[in-house]
């Protein structure tokens, strides 16, 4: 049971191994569509021979080492959203007046192997270790697309299994971001009501399908645990725990917006976790987006006829989204400031 019924509040982080959809398919595309409805992120195993991904984080670290005036050569580009984005530059929760306790640097997926936009060098200087993070990101997402689109069986005219991912297949200007993050370390001079203040990024939603979230040693990654509460002290928060055995799979906004809210967009934050204060954390995201996918209700008798009062979108009416593209510039566009 991840989520107690009674009153709507998640308890529990389901844990899906991939690897199943070989033996038992059906019950493995079960678990993914459970997960995304009750709770919106899931852990993904990572077998034990596969933790190549670290060689990334090396490499972001690498990036985020260099002097800021090296950094802001690569300064984010806010059309595109590619490049690098400083410390209290974005700030996502829109309704908090401090901006996020982070750095970042955002790459756009590969296109046959190749980037569509100038990599700093830190990155383009290690495009093999980019390309295989990019193709295992991709691949996961894959199953994961193909996992949901079977469990919500999505009849075979209309695209089956592939629904989702022929489309993000052949996509040959995606608009995907593989984003690797720094969160500094507070300053040891800061008091503890500091740290209660500070977020390392603030409370949102994703924008796109599906992001694959990996972490690295220090936690403070928290998911909204209750439904919108009218008062916000009424928020509760559950930790999403750092295991080097799993990745964090999230569902974006498009994917609840697609399907009436039954597939859940979960908010979530990143906090200085108590005694972690003094550290600071990697992260990589890889957001999956729909592109120039309309967005259309998913063809699925599971699907409700009409969105409800909760979804994160209906909180933009009037202003329609016709595309996925459109809803990802709306939302850049509310969390960045010139720098
Ligand atoms: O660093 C993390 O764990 C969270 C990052 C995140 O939520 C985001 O970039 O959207
Ligand atoms: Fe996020």
């Amino acid at each position: 049971m991840t989520i107690d019924q009674d009153n709507d509040t998640i308890t529990h982080i389901p844990v899906i191994d991939l690897t199943g959809m070989k033996t038992n398919l059906e019950d493995t595309a079960d678990q993914v569509l459970a997960a995304a409805r009750e709770v919106g992120f899931f852990f993904v195993r990572i077998p034990p021979e596969q933790k190549e991904y670290l060689h990334m984080f090396d490499t972001a670290k690498d990036f985020f080492a260099q002097p800021a005036e090296e950094k802001l050569k690569y300064s984010v580009n806010l059309e595109t959203n590619f490049g690098y984005s400083a410390l209290r530059q974005e700030g996502v929760d829109v309704t908090r007046s401090q901006r996020d306790f982070k750095e970042s640097y955002n790459m756009g997926r590969l296109v046959n192997g190749i980037p569509q936009h100038e990599l700093a060098p830190s990155f383009s200087e290690k495009m093999d270790i980019v390309r295989q993070f990019q193709d295992r990101c991709n691949s996961i997402a894959v199953d994961i697309m193909e996992c949901m689109a079977i469990a919500l069986k999505i009849p075979e005219e209309q695209g089956g299994r592939s629904y989702f991912s022929r489309q993000y297949l052949k996509d040959t200007t995606p608009s995907d971001v593989m984003r690797t993050l720094h969160y500094p370390a507070l300053e040891a001079s800061s008091t503890e009501e500091n740290a209660q203040d500070e977020v390392r990024i603030g409370r949102h939603s994703d924008y796109g399908l599906i992001t694959l979230l990996w972490q690295n040693k220090v936690g403070g990654l928290q998911i909204q645990s209750n439904r919108e509460p009218t008062d916000p002290a009424k928020m509760t928060w559950l930790d999403v725990p750092v295991r080097d055995d799993c990745l964090v799979v999230n569902l974006g906004d498009c994917l609840q917006y697609w399907t009436n809210g039954l597939l859940r967009s979960t908010k979530h934050r990143v906090i200085f976790k108590p005694g972690m204060e003094q550290q600071e954390r990697y992260s990589i995201a890889y957001f999956v987006q729909g592109g120039d996918m309309a967005l259309d209700p998913v063809p699925s008798t599971l699907i409700p006829a009409a969105p409800p009062s909760f979804t994160s979108m209906a909180q933009e009416e009037p202003v329609h989204f016709k595309t996925s593209n459109d809803y990802l510039r709306h939302r850049l566009a509310m969390t960045y400031t010139a720098y």
